[in-house]
């Protein structure tokens, strides 16, 4: 028996590209005229929401009347800056309808990897829930560079969910659901109702391949949930063409794929650490200390690891791998890369002999760790 959904009472929606612009033909405003109706119907419920917007490069592209979408980065940036006032001037007009106010909101994958702009981002967010505005996000494409972008809106959309501490992530797209294929090559393919987010078997299901005008496909969609389950939040994955899919969501029958958190809520700074897309470093670690870590919940110490690589500093993000190179957890060092290739191997009462200095006994504590696998 699934999990009803009609106590959760802070949504994140996320809504594709090719959803919002009617598969790049120009926004479609009769959608989105539904989607912000039924937005306000959950509002007048009690629910708190925040919205992810896909759609600017699309929307851009068809505006500048360009016959495709174009590969080139400083082309694709243009395009999301036209783009992007079409998207919040329709969710803008669309709302205040209601009388309500909208507020743009654009990320870039560094503002949430600094922690103090995180916390900002944080702050702000909720300063506009409790003022009763809806936050309408989108990644900030035009100074997104390739190496620093999500890249796709399902991983912004699970960061925000973090963020505002949600209780559900719905991401409406151009399918029902997860199937248990990819139903564009597989018309058989069956949808899967209800999973652990977590489960490994899921992302076997999913093809890399989004749609022509999406950017992660299924796959970064599965990923999110699970990144939004870290922070205790459920992910509904459901077809925004579907009228009323909101709506039953609200009255308890909602349609779609359910991925559930199985784990505890991961403290705020925890969610921070795993929401991280990038580490500087990696280490390797023995099949004891992967034990340790995983069963007892215990502090990285240097005797565990076997190898490091990259050039990071003290405080530095850093995945640990176990033997066969899997990602375990990942934390934060507290000692540099060259002392940590040092003390790789010995014992935490060598840390004087071999350093000359001790800041810490521990490699990474727990308290800045968090499993992964
Ligand atoms: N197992 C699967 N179940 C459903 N869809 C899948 C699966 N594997 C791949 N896909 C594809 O993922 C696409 C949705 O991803 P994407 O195009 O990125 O959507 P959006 O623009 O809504 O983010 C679907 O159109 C579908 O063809
Ligand atoms: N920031 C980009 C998002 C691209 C993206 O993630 O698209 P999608 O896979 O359709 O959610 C845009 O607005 O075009």
């Amino acid at each position: 028996m699934r999990k009803t959904l009609t106590d959760d009472r802070r949504w994140v929606i996320k809504v594709g590209s090719a959803l919002v612009t009617d598969n790049g033909q120009g926004l479609d405003h009769e959608r989105i005229r539904d989607w912000v109706r039924q937005m306000v119907a959950a509002r007048e419920r009690g629910v708190e929401l925040v919205m992810v917007s896909s759609g600017s490069v699309a929307e851009g592209v068809q505006r500048l009347g360009w016959p495709e979408r174009p590969s080139a980065l400083h082309q694709l940036q243009a395009a999301a800056a036209v783009g992007q006032m079409g998207l919040v001037q329709a969710y803008e007009s669309e709302f205040q309808r209601y009388g309500l106010k909208t507020a743009q909101v654009l990320l870039t994958h560094e503002d949430l990897a600094d922690r103090q702009r995180y916390l900002n981002a944080r702050v702000t967010l909720r300063a506009l829930l409790e003022l009763g505005v809806i936050p309408v996000v989108n990644e900030n494409d035009t100074v997104a560079t390739e190496e620093i972008r999500f890249g796709d809106n399902d991983t912004l959309a699970a960061l925000v969910s973090n963020l505002i501490e949600a209780d559900l992530l719905v991401i409406l797209t151009d399918q029902p659901g997860l199937f248990d294929r990819d139903p564009r090559a597989f018309p058989e393919a069956t949808l899967v109702d209800e999973a652990a987010a977590d489960d490994a078997g899921l992302l076997a299901m999913c093809s890399d391949a989004p749609g022509v005008l999406g950017s992660g496909g299924m796959r970064a969609k599965v990923l999110a949930a699970r990144r939004a389950a870290r922070a205790g939040a459920a992910t509904l994955i459901a077809s925004g063409r579907d009228t009323g899919v909101l709506e039953a969501i609200a009255t308890g029958h909602a349609p779609g794929t359910l991925l559930t958190p199985s784990r505890e809520r991961l403290v705020a700074r925890k969610q921070w650490i795993a929401g991280q897309l990038q580490v500087q470093g990696k280490l390797w670690l023995d099949a004891g200390a992967v034990a340790v870590l995983r069963d007892q919940g215990r502090s990285l110490l240097a005797v565990g690891v076997t190898g490091v690589e990259g050039v990071f500093g003290r405080g530095d993000l850093v995945a640990c791998l176990d033997p066969q190179g899997q990602e375990v957890a990942r934390g934060l060092v507290n000692y540099d890369s060259s002392a940590a290739r040092t003390l790789a191997g010995s014992s935490s009462d060598q840390i004087e002999a071999l350093l000359g200095y001790v800041t810490e006994p521990e490699l990474v504590h727990r308290d800045n760790l968090v499993l992964t696998a």
